[in-house]
């Protein structure tokens, strides 16, 4: 990611937190409403929405955009939440019936189809810390919800994953038809929030309070503290066994005991039960006491054990067997381990005993260990199997995406009750997603045993930091290759995507390369300017005379061709000539393809000349020389710097102030090709352009300071080692989609063939004068039928007719004057005038003539066919 990327304080900067500044929500959190939205779709049918905890009105935004216009949408918080259109907002505590009140108030009877509640207690920054009032919020709400929701309503909670989470999820399964715990891609990985989606609520009768309340619901706390505590110990002792192992507190944190960092007196340890608990479960052992200071004295308190006693963390086993070695000698010294051995030799034995002891020991411990990592590993494998089957069925059947593999690992995870954010456990599902191509081997039933020994031989190195790096490179490259894979079959699938795709390798291939000096491998760039030009001029000469017309050397006839002229031009010598050159894209011929303008400006640009006027305003080009480059150099006036290992050239960004900026252009090329289009259409357009190109001509800037000065907040967004996916994913949701309908296109579809359908002006002319004069004959037929009408010297009968006749006249339309075709054959061959037998308007023709047109039309027709298949 760019520099920008802030690192610390949960990478605040991140994609979602830029996504939500730009689209104007006032939390990055409202992501996570848009794509729990998308994956059960409960706003958009919801007409009406209370959100429980809604500051600073992040999700308030997302239901006020999703739900229909006229719903009603509620949302409290214990501070007040700045006004939002169409949303009723007050500030108060929900575990208070004043808050209740509130919202029945502003609800009467209504009924909410939707209660969302993304609370968490205010305890400072380390919201983390206190899970238990985190479950007892989640309750609380959970309570308002019961109340307040439709029957078939949902409620959507956010949780944590701690001790509680399990009576969480099963209250909620009393209430609720559909339970489901789901991680949306915007929340963080590092943050142990999980949101739980109840659908389907069942709106019983009676609900027996105990549901809410928390004493009762987390009853069971003190039997699963206990069990949590056994489990614990084990982790400690773990920790002592396994010291280079790095294990994370998946059962959430102890009550009581939310600090990471644990300090206890060396006394403690030594008056212990359980040394190796003890040992697993501190991070330092301090002499702080009088009688702890004079242990120091002693002459077992060796340097090394009080180093050791500093950071327990990063001891390896031998320093801990060290360690337990200096307690048992100072318990002895102390009477607290009663002496068995009468004599210094019979100690010396019995110590050795104890010593061997103590191995058997640890070594029973660390078999227990090993046999449970196997069982467990057995346990994951085989559940990864099965989703790894349930997958490539989706993928066979076009259902999966492989952006929304994420996801349903998460999903399958929570079911099982697994650690979501273990890596480990990601990349083992997703390499059981490896997809059809791995089928093969991942079939063979008898090659898992030999499987499972390499997991567990690769899990004991895994927690390497450098082991850890090659894992997430591997699934990068995994997602990568199903990406891949993904757009294959939608290029097999799709044939809109096909040629949309085409059209951007054509693209692609049009791309200007910019200006820049030569790559140092490039064989013919590294000659540029006008010694490349003289090659390919060459080149055209030898080529002329060759007849192969493969693509490539066509191109290359091509641009040579226009260095050829362009250095024509420039050897006239004269003055306003050489003015011009720097434009002479606009000149060429309009019959010349695109592609090929694209590659003569390549050709053009790539002209050392150029590179010394962007590299360094210093050397010894006359002014002159300058103003002929400055024209194409004047964009910069929109350049923004180039990242640092860019340094040899400006990379030219050009900038419409109208135009929509390309934060997430995935070719990533095109800015050249819109600049280049610029050029020719416009040259400089800009006052900034012209005033960089003068300052550029007179030395009065620097590249330096010009990359200085285009620096924006633009400037940083590089895309350079972000994987395709992402890129692809960015640019289709870097702005909001809003949906649209299928009446909304019939409408503009419509209002598009209305105006095709539009006659062009000239028959529209001609169609309103035929009008006009049909209207002028009917007016005059009617003036004529009034005189025969007024006549007195006609019978009644004669007047109807002689108006009949008239009127017929003037209604009928004009017929047009028939033009006889003569051919100037046999008798009418040579004849000058009038053929004979032939009345009124006619015109000779040649049968040649005839005879050609005819060809001419067949021909036409013949093409068209062949154009269409
Ligand atoms: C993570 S923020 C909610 C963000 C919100 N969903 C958004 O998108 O803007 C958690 C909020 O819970 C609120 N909160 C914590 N305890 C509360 C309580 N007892 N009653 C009401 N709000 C509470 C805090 O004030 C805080 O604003």
């Amino acid at each position: 990611m760019g520099k920008a990327q802030k690192k610390t304080g949960k990478g605040r900067l991140d994609k979602y937190y830029k996504l939500a500044k730009e689209q104007g929500y006032r939390a990055r959190s409202a992501f996570k409403l848009i794509q729990l939205n998308k994956k059960y779709s409960f706003l958009e049918s919801a007409r009406c929405c209370i959100d429980l905890c809604a500051a600073p009105g992040g999700w308030l935004q997302v239901a006020s955009k999703y739900m229909p216009l006229n719903s009603v949408i509620v949302g409290v918080d214990l501070v007040p939440i700045k006004p939002i259109p169409r949303v009723v907002t007050f500030a108060s505590d929900i575990t208070t019936t004043q808050c209740r009140n509130l919202i029945r108030n502003e609800l009467k009877d209504w009924k909410a189809d939707v209660v969302l509640h993304d609370g968490a207690p205010n305890v400072g920054t380390a919201w983390v810390q206190d899970a238990y009032s985190q479950s007892e919020l989640v309750l609380m709400s959970m309570k308002l919800a019961a109340e307040f929701l439709i029957k078939g309503g949902t409620f959507v909670t956010k949780v944590f994953r701690s001790v509680d989470y399990n009576n969480l999820i099963w209250v909620f399964n009393q209430l609720f038809g559909k339970v489901e715990a789901t991680k949306p891609p915007s929340s963080r990985n590092v943050s142990a929030e999980i949101f739980v989606v109840c659908r389907d609520f069942l709106a019983p009768k009676h609900i027996d309070p105990k549901f809410f309340d928390p004493k009762h619901v987390f009853k069971d706390l003190t039997a699963s503290a206990s069990a949590v505590g056994e489990k614990a110990t084990t982790n400690f002792q773990v920790n002592v066994f396994q010291p280079e192992k790095k294990r994370r507190n998946r059962h959430g944190y102890d009550d009581g005991d939310y600090t990471l960092f644990k300090k206890a007196g060396a006394a403690d340890f030594i008056r212990c039960q359980d040394a190796i608990a003890f040992l697993g479960s501190v991070n330092k052992i301090a002499f702080d006491t009088e009688e702890e200071k004079e242990w120091l004295q002693l002459d077992i308190t060796t340097p090394d054990v009080t180093s050791n006693c500093d950071d327990l963390k990063v001891l390896g086993k031998g320093d801990f067997k060290a360690l337990i070695k200096w307690r048992t000698a100072l318990r002895e010294e102390l009477g607290l381990e009663v002496k068995t051995k009468p004599t210094d030799e019979l100690t010396e034995t019995v110590e050795i005993t104890q010593l061997v002891d103590e191995e058997a020991e640890i070594q029973n411990e660390l078999e227990r260990l090993n046999a449970e990592a196997a069982a467990r590993a057995k346990r994951e494998r085989r559940r990864a199997n099965e989703v790894k089957t349930r997958t490539i069925q989706r993928m066979q059947l076009q259902m999966t995406a492989p952006l929304d593999i994420g996801m349903e690992q998460n999903d399958a995870a929570l079911g099982h009750g697994e650690d979501v954010f273990d890596l480990d456990n990601a990349a083992k599902a997703l390499r059981g997603k490896g997809g059809k191509a791995r089928l093969g081997e991942d079939e063979d039933d008898d090659s898992d045993e030999e499987e499972a020994v390499d997991e567990e031989e690769e899990e004991d190195v895994l927690d390497s930091e450098e082991e850890q790096e090659r894992k997430v490179a591997g699934l990068e490259a995994e997602l990568d290759g199903l990406y891949d894979a993904y757009q294959e079959h939608l290029k097999e699938r799709d044939a809109k995507y096909k040629v949309k795709e085409a059209r951007k390798n054509n693209k692609e291939r049009e791309t200007w390369g910019g200006i820049r000096k030569a790559d140092s491998d490039e064989d013919s760039d590294e000659e540029g300017g006008w010694d490349k030009m003289e090659q390919a001029k060459d080149r055209t000469g030898e080529d002329s005379s060759s007849d192969d017309s493969s693509d490539e050397e066509e191109e290359d006839d091509h641009d040579s061709a226009i260095a050829g002229k362009k250095r024509r031009r420039t050897d006239s010598g004269d003055s306003a000539q050489k003015s011009k050159k720097a434009r002479p894209l606009a000149k060429l011929d309009e019959s010349q393809a695109a592609q090929k303008l694209s590659r003569a400006a390549q050709v053009w640009f790539n002209q050392d000349c150029f590179a010394g006027a962007d590299l360094d305003m210093g050397d010894s080009e006359s002014a002159g020389e300058h103003t002929e480059d400055i024209d194409e150099m004047s964009v910069l006036s929109d350049a923004e710097p180039r990242s640092s290992d860019d340094e040899d050239g400006f990379e030219v960004v050009p900038q419409d102030p109208d135009d929509d900026i390309e934060m997430w252009d995935v070719d990533g090329e095109n800015e050249d090709e819109i600049k280049q289009a610029k050029i020719r259409k416009h040259g400089l357009t800009t006052a900034e352009a012209v005033t960089i190109a003068q300052q550029l001509v007179n030395r009065e800037k620097t590249r330096t300071q010009l990359i200085d000065d285009g620096f924006n907040r633009y400037s940083l967004n590089a895309k350079d080692g972000l994987p395709s996916w992402f890129l692809d994913d960015e640019e289709k949701h870097y702005k909001p989609n809003l949906p649209v309908t299928k009446e909304a296109i019939a409408a503009l579809r419509a209002k598009m063939r209305a105006l095709d359908a539009r006659p062009i002006k000239k028959i529209a002319e001609a169609k309103a004068r035929k009008k006009f004069k049909a209207a002028q004959r009917l007016e005059k037929a009617m003036k004529k039928a009034e005189g025969v009408n007024a006549t007195s010297d006609m019978t009644e009968r004669e007047k109807a007719k002689q108006i009949e006749k008239v009127m017929q006249k003037g209604m009928a339309t004009k017929k047009k004057k028939e033009i006889k075709v003569v051919v100037a054959k046999g008798a009418h061959k040579g004849l000058k005038g009038r053929p004979k037998g032939v009345k009124g308007r006619y015109v000779m023709v040649d049968s040649r003539m005839k005879k050609e047109v005819r060809a001419q039309k067949r021909k036409e027709k013949a093409n068209k066919k062949r154009k269409r298949t």
